[in-house]
């Protein structure tokens, strides 16, 4: 199974120029998102980490799918004001737009190591930001994966560059 035919571009969304994956028939696809799902386990393999961090909206997909598969906690980063208690804050820029992460300070235990999760990789502007949440409340980043990486973007290096390690399952 090439799981890229079951992430079609849609041309010109959500802005003009942009090439828009759209995971939507992935997850139509019972067999599909089942294997999306084991190759990420298999990427996150050679990572030692301690807990998930499903990026919203779509990394809480993948990210509760593999919290399952591995049984390993599942921790939250979400857009502005949707989170209860004490957050932590980061503002960053993505393909087509800016916008704000959060995660609650005292959700993570200090000496956690977090793998970040998304469904996508392109600037890398949204893991990257996810990663300083992460590192704000005192625990380690142990990596990030994704399902689909755009690299003429660049995320992955930009990543490196802040010691990021990030894997993807799928490269275009
Ligand atoms: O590498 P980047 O340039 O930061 O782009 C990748 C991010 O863009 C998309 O999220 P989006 O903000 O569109 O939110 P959604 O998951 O709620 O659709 C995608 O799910 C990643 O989180
Ligand atoms: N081209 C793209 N397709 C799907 N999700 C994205 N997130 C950022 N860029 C994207």
């Amino acid at each position: 199974m090439n799981l890229l035919d079951y992430l079609p571009v849609v041309p010109d969304f959500p802005k003009p120029g942009i090439m828009f994956r759209d995971i939507s028939p992935l997850l139509a696809n019972a067999a599909a998102f089942k294997e999306a799902t084991h190759q990420l386990a298999q990427i996150s393999q050679d990572l030692e980490f301690t807990h998930l961090l499903g990026i919203e909206s779509r990394g809480f997909i993948f990210g509760a799918a593999l919290a399952n598969e591995l049984s390993k906690p599942l921790i939250l980063a979400r857009k502005p004001n949707k989170l209860p208690l004490d957050v932590h804050q980061e503002s960053y820029g993505l393909e087509y737009g800016t916008d704000l992460l959060e995660m609650q300070k005292t959700i993570l235990p200090t000496d956690a190591k977090v793998l970040l999760i998304d469904d996508v990789l392109a600037t890398g502007g949204t893991l990257l930001a996810s990663a300083k949440l992460v590192e704000k409340s005192g625990a380690t980043v142990a990596g990030a994966i994704t399902l689909l990486e755009i690299s003429f973007l660049a995320g992955m290096q930009k990543l490196a560059n802040q010691g990021v390690v990030a894997k993807s399952v799928l490269q275009i």
